[in-house]
């Protein structure tokens, strides 16, 4: 589950975009949520992952992380074996 800023197919910030990038990359389907429709679940998430900024990639209920962390997951492979050898 991806909470990002924008759609995947209108991200609204240049972090989201890079992650949905990544994602589709590794031909993940995933779900999204557009957190500035709601000011509640934005400031709701960060609590709740003890995580500052958007975006935020879940996996199996677990954050995995932001951007910077999503695209050296995915840069060393790693993010592709997390999300499908975990399965
Ligand atoms: N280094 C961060 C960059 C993301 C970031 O700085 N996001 C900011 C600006 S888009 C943010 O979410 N600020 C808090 C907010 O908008 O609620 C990452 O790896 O994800």
């Amino acid at each position: 589950m991806f909470f990002m800023k924008g759609s995947p197919d209108e991200p609204k910030c240049g972090f989201s975009s890079k992650v949905v990038e990544a994602l589709k990359g590794e031909n993940m389907s995933f779900g999204s949520f557009g957190i500035l429709t709601d000011e509640e679940v934005r400031q709701g998430i960060k609590n709740f992952s003890n995580w500052p900024t958007f975006p935020q990639l879940y996996y199996k209920g677990e954050l995995i992380g932001g951007c910077d962390i999503i695209m050296e997951l995915s840069e060393s492979g790693d993010l592709k074996a997390l999300l499908y050898l975990s399965k």
